[in-house]
């Protein structure tokens, strides 16, 4: 780390999981480090920041203790997060920073945003960025993401279908639990002293699967020691983002053992399309004891799209993840060849690059049989040969989908490890 940049420190974490307990147990242990604070709260009232000010030295008019409110720092309030920040750094100096995000921010995009800082895409420049062209890397380096994780209310929040609006994004409580816990360097698993041994070693078990680079403390009252989460240095984008298990074991598939609590994976691959009735109906009595799959899938009927599958929790969604390959233009293919060659070796004379791959994480789960439910849902010899265009087909389809004329519309670009998913809620 440069001499000249402010570590930063993100903590992310459900509602009630401890976050705002972590900080000010932080900010009363490291008392020689001049720490200036960002607390982002969804409410008009910023109840977050008052406790911060109760709790702590830090007082509520102090300019080291800046409030976000009314939105997440995730989305909508992303510009004004860099421009807090810039101003923040102009205006005082400090030692260190801690962003308290809200409980249902997503610590990929906050990371991003501090990263990137405006060069993101689809965030339009600020007036403030207009004028004096500061970047908030000019100032701050990603230091370390915290996920403080409720113990206690683990279980809970993993199965619930409860949903929050975010903005105008609806996002559940587990598949948010899911998304913090697999981007993080540190994972604090608060309140251990309402939980017994045997749950937290459940408990942790699952984390490892769904996380396996992130450090897991187990805490109690959020007292960690300091230097478990502030200038650790362990933040790095690239590994962040590549860390969530279902993403390693696709790149590396293994069948994972059986471990104490019967925490395990595999990769489902298949070279013939799901049949849409079949596996809608497999998807819509998914057993509970899968909690997460992740991965792309082909659907007949559906000739130009790949679709994706994001299982959290007790949360189904379907997506569309990329045009095939055999679905472009021969010009276009021939440049996909080029920079992929591996695309070629596996390239069916008939269907390309379509084909599924799914990995599927879960408890105690029976691989064989869901492996054959999984088979069973993919076209019989009979059918590969039958019209798949009558088969009943409740999937959504999306915008720049197959019903598209032009096969380069954006959004629906082709199939490949960096794919962008769009979050369409089944
Ligand atoms: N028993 C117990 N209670 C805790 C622990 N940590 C925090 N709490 C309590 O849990 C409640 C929520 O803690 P906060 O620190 O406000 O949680 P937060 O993540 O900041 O909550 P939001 O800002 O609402 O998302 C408070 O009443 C804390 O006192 C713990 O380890 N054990």
């Amino acid at each position: 780390m440069s001499q000249e940049t402010i570590p930063v420190t993100v903590l992310s974490g459900n509602l009630g999981a401890g976050k705002t307990t972590v900080l000010n147990n932080l900010l009363n242990t490291r008392t020689d480090l001049d720490v200036a604070v960002l607390v982002n709260d969804m409410g008009e009232v910023n109840v977050d920041a008052e406790r911060v000010a109760e709790h702590s030295d830090i007082s509520e008019d102090d300019e080291e203790l800046i409030e976000l409110s009314n939105g997440c720092i995730c989305c909508e309030l992303r510009g004004d997060l860099l421009d807090a920040l810039a101003k923040l750094a102009q205006a005082r100096e400090f030692d260190y920073l801690v962003i308290e995000s809200t409980g249902v921010a997503e610590p990929l995009p906050v990371a991003q945003t501090l990263t990137m800082g405006f060069d993101q895409g689809d965030l339009d420049p600020t007036e403030f960025y207009e004028e004096t062209g500061i970047e908030v890397m000019d100032y701050y380096e990603l230091d370390t993401t915290v996920t403080v994780v409720d113990a206690h209310q683990f279980w809970t929040t993993f199965d619930s279908k409860e949903s929050l609006m975010d903005g105008d994004t609806e996002k559940d409580l587990g598949s948010l639990l899911v998304e913090q816990i697999e981007f993080c360097d540190v994972l604090l698993l608060n309140k251990c002293d309402l939980v017994d041994e045997e749950t937290l070693d459940e408990i942790e078990e699952m984390v490892e699967v769904l996380q396996p680079r992130a450090e897991i403390i187990r805490t109690e009252h959020g007292a960690v020691d300091p230097e478990a989460i502030v200038d650790t240095g362990r933040f790095d984008f690239e590994a962040a983002s590549q860390s969530a298990g279902w993403m390693q074991e696709l790149q590396e598939p293994h069948e994972s053992a059986e471990e104490e609590h019967g925490v395990t994976s595999f990769v489902f691959e298949s070279r013939r399309p799901f049949h849409p009735e079949r596996f809608a109906d497999l998807l819509d009595d998914f057993p509970t004891n899968v909690v997460r799959s992740k991965g792309h899938f082909w659907l007949a009927g559906r000739p130009e799209m790949g679709l994706g599958v994001d299982v959290a929790g007790q949360s189904i969604r379907i997506e569309p993840v990329g045009r095939w390959v055999a679905a472009l233009p021969e010009e276009e293919q021939a440049q996909y060849f080029e920079a992929y060659p591996e695309l070629e070796e596996n390239w069916h004379p008939t269907y390309g690059d379509r084909g599924s791959r799914l990995v599927i994480i879960g408890a105690d789960m029976d691989h064989d049989e869901l492996r054959a439910e999984l088979e069973t849902a993919t076209l019989t010899d009979k059918e590969m040969d039958a019209d798949w265009d009558v088969f009943e087909d409740r999937f959504p389809t999306f915008e720049g989908g197959e019903d598209a004329e032009d096969p380069t519309d954006e959004g629906t670009q082709p199939i490949d490890d960096s794919a962008e998913e769009v979050g369409l809620a089944d």
